[in-house]
C-alpha cells in the first residue's frame, strides 16, 4: 500500500520558492507560497483546480503572483501613498511555529500558520510595527479557510490604519456564463469611473465587459454560479464588509505582461475586502478578517441567493 502523504508538507515551488502543501482527508489540497503568504492552488476531492493562476504568472520577487489569493495589505488599490495593493503580497513570510491559540482549533490537521513582521526597510515605507498572522486551513469537506490576525505592536503609542483584501481569483469555465448573487441592489464605487458611487440594479450580476467595482457593506455570503461547470462557489466572510469584483476583459488583459490575452474568459476576482472604511488599530489591538470558500455542484437556477439551497447543491 502506498504510504499516506502528510497533511502538511514543505516543498519547493516554481523557481525554487518555498511552498506549503496542505492535504485534506478526502483528496482536497491547497498550496501556499511563503512569498506573499499567497495561496496558489485549491483543489477539490476530485483534484480539480478551483483557483485561477495565469500561465504567464511570474513567480519572482518583487512582482506579486498573478492569480490565486494575493493578500492586499496595508493598502488596497492605488488609493494611498504605498505601492498598488500594499507590500504584503510581495514579501517573504515565515512559518509561525508558535501561533497564539486559535479559538476554532479542531482535530483538523491540514493547516499552516504564517507570519509577516516589518523589516527595517519596510518601516521606512510604513512606519509601524505589526504582526500579521495568517492561517490557511482546509476543512473536512475541502473548504478553504483563511484567517488573518493583525496586531498593532507599536511602542510609540500610535494607532495605524489600513485597507485590506483577499484578492481571490476564481477559476471559471466561461465568464459569459457566470453570475454572481448576493450583491444585487447594493451601492458600489466604480473604479472605471473615478470611484463614483452607484447603486446596482435588481438582478444578479453577469459579465459582458471590463468590470472593477467595490461593492459596499455586502452580506457575509456571496455565490458565484458557473452554469457551464455546474459549480457554485460560496464565499463567506467576516470582518470584511466590502467585496471587489474585477475582470480585466480583453483590452486590459493584453496590457498585462503576466496575463494571457484570452485568460480573462476563465477567471473572476471576487475579493472580500475592507476598503471604504479603513481599519484602525491602537497599540495592543488585534483585528481579525476571515474568508471561507466552498465549491458545491449546482443544479441551481433561482434568482435569489438561498445559501441553504446552495449548500445542499
Ligand atoms: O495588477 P494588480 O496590481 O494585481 O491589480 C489587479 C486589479 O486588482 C483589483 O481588483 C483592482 O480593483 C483593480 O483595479 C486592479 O486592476
Amino acid at each position: 500500500m502506498a504510504e499516506e502523504k502528510p497533511a502538511v508538507e514543505l516543498a519547493k515551488g516554481v523557481n525554487g520558492l518555498d511552498k506549503v502543501v496542505l492535504r485534506g482527508a478526502r483528496g482536497s489540497s491547497a498550496e501556499v507560497y511563503l512569498y506573499g503568504g499567497h495561496v496558489t492552488s485549491w483543489k477539490n476531492d476530485h483534484g480539480e483546480e478551483l483557483l485561477f493562476v495565469s500561465s504567464k504568472a511570474i513567480f519572482k520577487p518583487p512582482k506579486a503572483i498573478r492569480g490565486g489569493i494575493p493578500i492586499c495589505f496595508p493598502q488596497f488599490g492605488s488609493h494611498g501613498t504605498l505601492e498598488q495593493h500594499g507590500f504584503a503580497r510581495n514579501k517573504l513570510w515565515s512559518i509561525d511555529t508558535d501561533p497564539p491559540p486559535f479559538p476554532t482549533n479542531s482535530s483538523n490537521k491540514a493547516f499552516v500558520d504564517l507570519i509577516l513582521k516589518p523589516s527595517e526597510e519596510d518601516a521606512k515605507i510604513w512606519p509601524h510595527s505589526y504582526e500579521f498572522r495568517l492561517r490557511v486551513a482546509l476543512g473536512p469537506g475541502g473548504d478553504l479557510m483563511l484567517t488573518s490576525r493583525i496586531r498593532n505592536t507599536n511602542s510609540d503609542g500610535k494607532a495605524f490604519s489600513y485597507t485590506f483584501a483577499y484578492h481571490t481569483y476564481f477559476s471559471v469555465s466561461d465568464i459569459s456564463e457566470v453570475r454572481v448573487e448576493g450583491l444585487e441592489t447594493l451601492d458600489y464605487l466604480d473604479n472605471l469611473q473615478e470611484q463614483e458611487r452607484f447603486t446596482e440594479q435588481g438582478d444578479a450580476i453577469t459579465f459582458e465587459s471590463e468590470v472593477d467595482k467595490i461593492y459596499l457593506s455586502t452580506p457575509s455570503k456571496i455565490a458565484i454560479i458557473d452554469h457551464e461547470k455546474k459549480r457554485t462557489f460560496v464565499l463567506r466572510k467576516d470582518g470584511l464588509p466590502d467585496a471587489v469584483v474585477w475582470n480585466p476583459w480583453d483590452k486590459k488583459a493584453k496590457a498585462m505582461a503576466d496575463f494571457g490575452d484570452d485568460e480573462y474568459k476563465h477567471m473572476l476576482c471576487i475579493e472580500a475586502a475592507a476598503v471604504e472604511k479603513p481599519i484602525t488599530l491602537k497599540p495592543g489591538e488585534e483585528w481579525k478578517g476571515r474568508l471561507e470558500l466552498s465549491a458545491v455542484p449546482s443544479s441551481y437556477c433561482s434568482g435569489q441567493l438561498d445559501p441553504q439551497k446552495v449548500l445542499q447543491g
